[in-house]
């Protein structure tokens, strides 16, 4: 099966975190890329502190490495499509320069992901004009980034108006299909929805970027019991790299190449580097690749 048409990454989220800049801002861009390196991944994501085009592709022509695509948070609702689309289209310039395939949107009106409410909880909803908003603009965007040779995948996430399948059908429904993709977060949709395998199945045929992010559940229920923000979740170790929590990583690897996935799929742990060497659960995560998912 097509496992050569698959690209594997890992993010600089367990090094450096945008959410919480200060955690990890010691770490070099040099020093993340030799990790990257090391643990025999293709390539990364883009992270918040990376440096302008010429210098990046030097130091990933360096490692033979290669960026898949860098995160955007949207607010389409809150400011409108125009506003929006400003920052869009100098970070997919950005993107093309460093020959990313794809951009990652989320969209942040109301969204609760960098605040101390709990998660688990407190979550926005769309009304139905916030809805037609955000996937009218999603389209407009989605041609955008083919302008740039880029894909829009679009982020479903906790603590945001499209967080659980039912969010993530409505989305999928009202954008047109040839401009607007999905990027599946194992994680997201598990602590979301308590299952992971439902909308990997029913939207296969727009998912064109996958992240791995295992969880492990004792720390859930914990953070669910004690009504953590999004935050303070990941610091108590709510997520993992593929091979330490307790998702089924083989079954959705399975799915993706039956269905002839072709693309990234990125490595994304947020964990307080602190506590979980970056490179030792780098070295987890590509131990499990190796020997649990490409076994055959
Ligand atoms: O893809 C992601 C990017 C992060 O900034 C985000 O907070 C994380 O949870 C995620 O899945
Ligand atoms: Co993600």
């Amino acid at each position: 099966m097509g496992q050569e048409h698959i690209q594997w990454g890992i993010a600089p989220i367990g090094w450096r975190n945008d959410d919480i800049p200060e955690i990890g801002k010691e770490t070099t861009l040099s020093h993340l890329l030799g990790d990257v390196y090391i643990s025999g991944f293709d390539g990364t994501e883009v992270g918040g502190f990376f440096p302008e085009p010429e210098i990046l592709n030097k130091e990933l022509t360096l490692r033979n490495l290669k960026v898949a695509s860098k995160w955007f948070s949207s607010y389409i609702i809150r400011d409108g499509i125009e506003e929006a689309s400003k920052e869009f289209h100098e970070l997919c310039a950005y993107l093309k320069a460093v020959q990313a395939s794809a951009v990652v949107v989320s969209e942040q009106s109301y969204s609760i992901q960098g605040t101390s409410k709990n998660v688990f909880e407190e979550k926005p909803y769309f009304n139905d004009g916030e809805w037609q908003k955000l996937c009218e603009g999603l389209n407009t965007l989605g041609k955008m980034a083919e302008d740039y040779g880029l894909l829009l995948v679009f982020h479903h996430h906790m603590g945001t108006g499209v967080q659980t399948l039912e969010e993530v059908d409505r989305l999928m429904e009202n954008t047109d299909p040839a401009h607007v993709h999905l990027l599946y977060d194992t994680g997201h949709i598990f602590v979301s929805d308590n299952n992971y395998m439902d909308l990997l199945k029913k939207h296969m045929d727009r998912i064109k970027h996958v992240h791995f992010k295992d969880i492990r559940t004792n720390k859930m229920k914990e953070c669910v019991k004690e009504g953590k923000s999004f935050l303070d979740s990941f610091l108590h170790g709510m997520f993992t790299v593929p091979g330490d929590g307790d998702l089924d990583f083989v079954q959705v690897y399975q799915e993706l190449l039956a269905s002839d996935y072709k693309g990234w799929i990125v490595i994304e742990a947020e964990q307080d580097p602190a506590k979980a060497h970056p490179l030792e659960y780098a070295l987890i995560a590509r131990n499990y690749i190796d020997c649990r998912l490409m076994k055959d």
